[in-house]
């Protein structure tokens, strides 16, 4: 079902000597690239990353066809050629343009493996097809099958990114609802999705959801189970509405039972359900191919029924009434350029995602203004508010551990108790009547500062296109009553990260109001880890410019073609990325 990894070994085709003291070597090398993979990456399923070897060493272009039938019968969606020694280009190269591609030459000098390296992306470049170039710093031995660290690190940046360009093809954005408040993210943009992602775009109107409810188009029994889950591990929190306002016990329960009913519905629609048919639905037990999915909520449904906020938090968690399992990608407001950022990240990283409004930058003197308390340590330059009702994971409390710090962690890894106590960290309180009049339920948590965080957000810009940005930093804790004290000034019944970025002390990243003062949109979606060079690399596969980053030069992975336009990397990448023009 996941798009696998094609390994391609390169050979000299030199029979009578040359080739025959090759074979093996050759072939070594991609059984063991073959072998890391699938003990080093898995797919959002948790299931090994499946790699397919060419059926034999390719030395000319008719085994380089004979491979190429092979991967497309195979599913490959990601190409990797390993060589040790010389070989001949364009007869030997994976001329497909479609699907991200690099090469590994062996740094061993009894053979030119660097040499086929450079004289293939030489011919990668003249034919207009971007390619990676990994070649290891040091020397090894011909023979060595040992893959050395900075190669390993290469191999899996380039097999991350490639595997989540290859996933998202053919898969849909679904739309419920359409454009949320005059959120430009919310005005979905299928030129962007077709072109640059490969992707197609789904729409469902809100009816739909209400069409299922009022007809019982879900599993009546895994609801009698979720609902009850709900009850027990969803704690209600204080109603800080007006008492005049407060809706009653009764209609709070009948709100409880809508929206654990809207959940089953959001996550079926998305990627349908067997049981559906069972029951005679056949064309909703289909679902829309849903990778990723957005929820208009505000303001018409909102106004009447009760809000999406539990279905979307608890869809971005990775549990629920079924147990610990896979994130569903969802966001609110159905931004649709935060639902792919969130997209991104969670295809490098297999971790469930923070969607949230960047929502205020705290100067240290304002901190100390407002709240009597002068920030010190990461947060002596001030911070960033990271708040939004709705689709913020419940993993975002930061309650799970990684080598004993505060992480958010694929779902494979994830104790029962972590769990637990994500659900115990996190406080349900009845929807704030004045924006949700048919009112729901809001998740709150705080996340647990010392978590390293990448925050990314897709752009659209008219005549230049995608734009992504990017800002790694840390959640930090603040004292418990300065958090009140700021917090009580926003929206205290949603989920709140205390973030500060990584700052260069240049351009954006000058200081933390630079980074929110250069924030290109309202959200940003947020991923556990510094993935910024994962997410450049990303970008640079579906030809999308990085308009703003905190990551070292060094860290910087894209194609070898982007060394040819220019030596500044920032220019080089615009410049690239204009030429190349959109993958698809
Ligand atoms: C409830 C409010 O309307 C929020 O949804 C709103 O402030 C936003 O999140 C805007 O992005
Ligand atoms: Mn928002």
């Amino acid at each position: 079902m996941y798009p696998k990894i094609g390994i391609r070994p390169i050979i000299d085709g030199r029979l009578g000597g040359v080739r025959e003291s090759l074979e093996e070597t050759t072939m070594s090398m991609a059984r063991n690239v073959a072998r890391f993979y699938t003990e080093n990456l898995k797919y959002p399923d948790g299931s090994a990353v499946q790699c397919v070897i060419a059926d034999s060493c390719i030395g000319g272009v008719k085994e380089a066809a004979d491979c190429a039938t092979k991967f497309q019968s195979e599913n490959v969606g990601v190409s990797l050629s390993v060589t040790p020694c010389w070989c001949y280009g364009t007869e030997t190269m994976d001329m497909d343009a479609a699907i991200p591609k690099a090469i590994w030459g062996f740094n061993g000098t009894e053979r030119p493996g660097a040499v086929y390296l450079a004289a293939t992306l030489a011919g990668h470049n003249q034919k207009g097809l971007p390619s990676f170039g990994i070649y290891g710093r040091d020397v090894q031995d011909l023979g060595d099958e040992a893959i050395p660290e900075d190669v390993r690190e290469k191999l899996l940046s380039f097999a991350k990114a490639g595997l989540a360009v290859a996933i998202m093809k053919g898969k849909s954005y679904l739309a419920i609802g359409t454009v949320s408040m005059g959120i430009a993210g919310s005005e979905i943009q299928s030129d962007f999705f077709q072109s640059y992602l490969g992707m197609r775009n789904e729409y469902v109107d809100s009816t739909e959801v209400m069409r299922r409810i009022e007809q019982k188009i879900y599993d009546q029994e895994e609801y009698v189970k979720a609902l009850q889950w709900t009850k027990d591990h969803c704690q209600e929190g204080e109603d800080f509405n007006e008492a005049a306002k407060q809706r009653s016990r009764e209609q709070k329960d009948k709100d409880w039972e809508f929206v654990v009913k809207m959940t089953l519905i959001i996550r079926d629609l998305m990627e349908g359900n067997p049981k559906l048919a069972e029951m005679g639905h056949g064309e909703e037990s289909l679902g829309h191919n849903a990778l990723v999915s957005g929820f208009q909520g505000q303001r018409q449904w909102t106004d009447f029924l009760p809000n999406g906020d539990f279905s979307e938090a608890i869809l971005n968690s990775s549990f629920d009434w079924n147990g610990i399992r896979r994130p569903f990608m969802v966001a609110t407001e159905n931004d649709s350029l935060n639902g792919i950022s969130m997209l991104f990240n969670y295809l490098l990283t297999n971790t469930a995602q923070i969607f949230a409004d960047v929502r205020t930058y705290w100067s240290a003197d304002a901190v100390e203004r407002v709240a009597g308390w002068r920030p010190s340590g990461q947060a002596k330059n001030g911070f960033i508010h990271l708040i939004n009702s709705g689709s913020a994971t419940l993993d975002g409390s930061g309650q799970q551990r990684e080598n004993g710090s505060p992480a958010m962690k694929p779902f494979w890894e994830i104790t029962e108790a972590e769990k637990q106590a994500c659900l115990d960290a996190t406080t349900w309180y009845p929807a704030d009547l004045g924006y949700f009049r048919g009112g729901g339920y809001s998740s709150n948590f705080l996340t647990q500062g010392g978590m390293p965080l990448t925050m990314c957000r897709i752009n659209l810009v008219k005549g230049l296109g995608p734009v992504l940005q990017i800002a790694e930093g840390w959640s930090i804790d603040l004292p418990e009553k300065v958090h009140h004290t700021l917090d009580v000034r926003t929206n205290r019944t949603w989920p709140t990260t205390w973030f500060v970025p990584n700052l260069t002390g240049s351009g954006a990243f000058t200081d933390v109001y630079s980074v929110m003062n250069n924030w290109g949109a309202n959200h940003g979606a947020i991923s556990y880890g510094h993935i910024g060079k994962d997410l450049i690399t990303l970008a640079s596969m579906l030809r999308i410019p990085v308009c703003m980053h905190n990551v070292p030069d060094e860290n910087v992975f894209r194609p070898a073609a982007w060394n040819a336009f220019g030596m500044d990397k920032e220019g080089q990448d615009y410049r690239a990325c204009d030429t190349y023009g959109p993958l698809y």
